[in-house]
């Protein structure tokens, strides 16, 4: 018992040097807000933030060995960061809502829980929320592992002069929630499409005799749940608590490796961190080769393609453009290079922007 006491004790002094450090970071970080304010800078500096992280993943594997776990201490630091950031100007972010969507869950693993959240109803809505001001960012969902691209997010890329700022990837794990307290007693199941067409294998072994029924958001599947007797909703985990929902059954995706890719959405432009990516779109003539013309300009230049992905122009019937992924900076001279000489292949060429690739593939 008296090595317990002992033990807590030091516990004690060291959860004190922990919350006296946290604010002498806090006031740091208000001085170099003051400095960035008489300097005209930019507040948010993602940038900087990617090189914390870096640094306290390598201190915590190497010096550390891990006994703290690297993904809670990345979930801390997230905060940390989150809350002093708001110290110097709160961050307004945008997300397709409402409430505990899994776009939701991705911006505030992104922007942490200090950041003002502001839910819009639909993708082209967080792209106004950006365009006029409201929110200095918007996060939107662009492609899940299961069920492909999300194409009202890439066609928004057509028409708005907005950039890609950041990317996050979060695995989706789908639960099955309720007022109810026995899936037998459920006849109705509400959810996004996506969301349905990810656990049809389990629904149809182990509730065959549901309805299925889309909604625009799985958050609005549990606005439902909440009302409708015998129904229920497929949700995250976050949702889950947000609705006070019972979670009937848990992971009921088909495939355990689902993951979904989120875009951050902005008008600044990143610096580069060395382990970028760049998004761009290219329109070519309609005519033979010239499509392996264009992309002839990435092998050259020795630029690796992570995604490519073809969408009607909108402009003429059967007209292509094409989305392209690819790893590196617009700073870095073989990618600006390779661009410049896909500019002279094409018809078109529109930056979306370079930013840093996500941190987090798997939590
Ligand atoms: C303190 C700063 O401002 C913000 C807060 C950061 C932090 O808490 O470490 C890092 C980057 C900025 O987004 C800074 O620019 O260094």
């Amino acid at each position: 018992m008296e090595e317990l006491e002992r033990l807590r004790e030091k516990i004690d002094q060291i959860d004190e040097q922990i919350v006296e450090l946290l604010n002498r970071r806090a006031q740091l970080a208000q001085q170099i807000g003051e400095i960035k304010k008489r300097l005209g800078l930019e507040i948010h500096a993602p940038e900087r933030e990617r090189q914390i992280f870096e640094k306290i993943i390598q201190i915590n594997t190497q010096r550390y060995k891990e006994t703290f776990p690297t993904k809670a201490l990345l979930h801390i630091f997230r905060e940390i960061i989150s809350a002093c950031l708001s110290l110097e100007k709160p961050i307004k972010v945008a997300y397709l809502g409402p409430k505990a969507t899994f776009t939701h869950q991705a911006a505030s693993e992104y922007f942490g829980l200090s950041a003002q959240y502001i839910p819009a109803p639909s993708i082209r809505d967080v792209f106004q929320e950006v365009e006029t001001d409201r929110a200095d960012y918007g996060v939107v969902p662009v492609e899940n592992t299961t069920e492909g691209v999300v194409n009202y997010t890439l066609d928004m890329f057509l028409e708005s002069d907005l950039r890609i700022v950041g990317e996050i990837v979060i695995p989706i794990r789908l639960h099955l929630l309720s007022t109810c307290t026995d899936i037998s007693q459920i006849k109705k199941v509400f959810s996004h499409r996506q969301a349905l067409a990810q656990c049809r294998m389990w629904l149809e072994k182990n509730m065959p005799w549901v309805d299925l029924i889309e909604t625009e958001s799985t958050a609005r599947a549990c606005e439902i749940a909440l009302e409708e007797e015998a129904s229920s909703a497929i949700a995250s985990e976050v949702a889950a608590y947000t609705y006070h929902l019972h979670v009937l059954a848990e992971n009921i995706q088909d495939n355990p490796n689902n993951y979904t890719r989120f875009l951050v959405i902005g008008k600044r432009s990143m610096k580069k961190t060395g382990k970028d990516k760049t998004s761009l779109i290219f329109a070519v003539k309609d005519e033979p080769g010239a499509l392996y013309r264009a992309l002839e300009s990435f092998y050259l230049y020795n630029v690796n393609l992570t995604k490519i992905e073809s969408r009607p122009s909108k402009k003429k019937a059967w007209d292509y453009v094409f989305f392209v992924d690819l790893e590196g900076h617009t700073e870095d001279e073989h990618v600006r290079e390779a661009i410049e000489l896909l500019k002279s292949r094409t018809q078109m060429v529109k930056l979306l922007g370079s930013y840093p690739r996500a941190l987090i593939q798997e939590s």
